[in-house]
């Protein structure tokens, strides 16, 4: 699994992220409108303070002449408590659109990607909590990041407009709080790079710990993990303890930078109070208004560095989405227009075509075709042909690339070089959805989720299908009882019957769907004798006017081969 280290090169305000989201640009908007009427009400609610304070202390005003006042003040403090409710439903909302569309699109990628291209646990990890990260980046992060952009522009206007000299004073310091900012967060950047790879670290090993305990168990192995437990926890201590002391260092040093300027401002208003540069009701409202809004001026910057540290780890998610969106399928997009495939002229574009009107299965031929798997020694080159309505057995030897084949055959591998075709048509220039609907596939290791044998089987084909159907299947591959439970590690059932699982659903598919081929990868590999023959016997009138490729070196299988292929 790899860390979701934050972004480091692209900042902290990424636009794929409102590009890819429909509402987000939206939020935008809506932010920096409310961005503006916060302005306005810090604005108004230091107004009407300093009126209060200063008509109470130096007018000498009674409540009654002051009631006008406070009841603005209280509804200032009311709009900003709307306004904060507001902005936070406005915020679930945008996350919640961004969410659901980049994980929408993750999961399409993947699913074109070829199979094992992505760890299972990174997946889900990256696909839930990694994008349930992004609430923070859109509910705190971003309105702070508006916030910063706005607030202090108003304030300094306003203070220009009553007290120039402390606008200077906060227009002259305000810089220090993102330069401090930026300043700490280079020195902490291969802090947290190391922290990010000590928890990745740390997540590997105890995922690979539990995954092996019976095997340490076993060999007795068990007891000495304690102790690299301990080294690896031990570092993951050290490092986290260090990046805290920074982070609580880069929070005073920036509170030090915001209070010395506010106090600045202070010192500055204080000194013309006393030597009457300000001087009656109005004298003491200014320099109230000037203090109260000082702090205020510099508040969203220093929110936005606390923000940002607790959205990185959304940031950082987003970022590996999009990577993933910027992979390249092995199974490129169907040809343009213009095509043979787009235009439909020979392509096999849908299940109903190939079955032809001749009830004909399609004649599948690897023409010098060579696989090649990353950092691996490519396959041999390979011709070969899987005569239409045929069953061909392939029985070369073990890692000779059988598996491979079929996979290519589903789109999920390419070759690099040579041609895969389907009578004649090149799969490059097929629809793969259309083709894999015309393939029922028993893949080596079937995949199983948590659930019954019977919701196991049903995954053969999309809808709903009846109960008949279901038994039908279940009998002819001997699987085991439909309301047995299976986990999706597929503990509960033993490797046969996992193999028989998806033998059902191969053979349910088969009569639901009525794909032109089956493909079935090590069908009996793990069955005895007796229940072996009995599955090929099921099998046997469903290879009927099917083009039907079986990897198996078993003598029962090669026994009902038209042909036998070894290479
Ligand atoms: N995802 C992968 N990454 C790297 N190499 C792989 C991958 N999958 C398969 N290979 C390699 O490609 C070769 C062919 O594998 P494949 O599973 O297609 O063989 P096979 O003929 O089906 O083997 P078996 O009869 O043992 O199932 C093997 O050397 C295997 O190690």
């Amino acid at each position: 699994m790899t860390a979701l280290a934050p972004n480091r090169t692209r900042g902290s305000f990424d636009r794929r992220l409102l590009h890819r989201a429909r509402g987000a640009t939206a939020y935008i908007g809506v932010c920096a409108a409310l961005g503006l009427v916060q302005t306005a009400c810090v604005v108004a609610g230091a107004y009407f303070t300093a009126s209060v304070v200063a008509g109470a202390f130096a007018g000498g005003e009674d409540l009654a002449a002051l009631s006008p006042q406070i009841i603005a003040l209280a509804a200032v403090l009311a709009a900003r408590a709307l306004l904060a409710s507001v902005q936070e439903a406005a915020a679930h909302r945008a996350a919640a659109g961004v969410k659901s569309g980049l994980r929408r699109q993750a999961l399409e990628q993947l699913m074109r990607l070829p199979s094992g291209t992505h760890h299972t646990g990174e997946a889900a990890q990256l696909l839930v909590r990694g994008i349930d990260a992004l609430d923070d980046y859109f509910a705190r992060y971003l309105p702070q990041l508006v916030l910063a952009a706005v607030v202090p522009v108003g304030i300094l206007a306003v203070m220009l407009a009553v007290y120039p000299p402390a606008a200077l004073i906060v227009l002259a310091t305000l810089p220090l709080i993102p330069v401090f900012g930026i300043l700490i967060g280079r020195y902490t950047q291969t802090r947290a790079d190391r922290q990010w790879a000590a928890t990745s670290r740390l997540a590997h090993h105890f995922a690979d710990l539990v995954a092996g305990l019976p095997t340490l168990k076993a060999f007795g192995r068990a007891a000495r993990q304690t102790g690299a437990i301990e080294v690896t926890t031990g570092e993951y201590r050290r490092r986290s303890m260090s990046l805290l002391r920074i982070a609580f260092c880069s929070a005073l040093v920036l509170e030090l930078a915001a209070s010395l300027s506010v106090a600045v401002v202070a010192v500055t208003v204080g000194v013309d109070l006393v030597h009457g540069g300000m001087t009656g009701v109005l004298g003491l409202q200014t320099a109230l208004l000037v203090l109260i809004l000082a702090p205020e001026a510099y508040l969203p910057l220093r929110n936005v560095g606390a923000h940002y540290h607790a959205s990185a780890e959304g940031l950082a998610a987003a970022e590996k989405v999009f990577a993933i969106l910027a992979e390249r399928p092995e199974d490129a997009p169907p040809a343009p227009s213009g095509t043979p495939a787009a235009t439909g002229a020979t392509a096999i574009t849908s299940a109903a075509h190939l079955r032809t009107p001749l009830g004909r299965a399609p004649t599948i031929q690897f023409r010098r075709t060579v696989f090649a798997y990353p950092g691996r020694e490519p396959l041999p080159e390979l011709s070969l042909t899987v005569p239409a309505g045929q069953t061909t057995v392939l029985t070369a030897r073990s890692g000779a690339g059988k598996s491979t084949l079929m996979a290519a055959l589903l789109g999920f591998r390419r070759p690099v070089s040579g041609s895969i075709s389907f009578d004649d048509t090149d799969l490059t220039v097929l629809d793969l959805a259309a083709v894999r609907r015309t393939i029922a596939w028993l893949p080596q290791r079937p995949v199983l989720i948590d659930g019954t044998v019977a919701e196991n089987v049903r995954l053969a084909a999309p809808g709903d299908i009846s109960d008949p159907a279901l038994a039908k299947a279940i009998a002819a591959a001997h699987a085991p009882d439909p309301r047995r439970r299976v986990a999706a590690d597929g503990s509960g059932l033993s490797a046969g019957e996992a193999a028989r699982v998806g033998l059902a659903r191969l053979l349910l598919r088969a009569d639901l769907l009525d794909p032109p081929i089956l493909l079935l990868d090590e069908p009996t590999a793990h069955l005895d004798t007796d229940t072996e023959v009995a599955v090929l016997a099921s099998l046997a009138p469903y290879r009927e006017s099917r083009t039907v490729l079986i990897a198996s070196h078993r003598s029962a299988v090669r026994a009902i081969a038209d042909r036998e292929v070894d290479w």
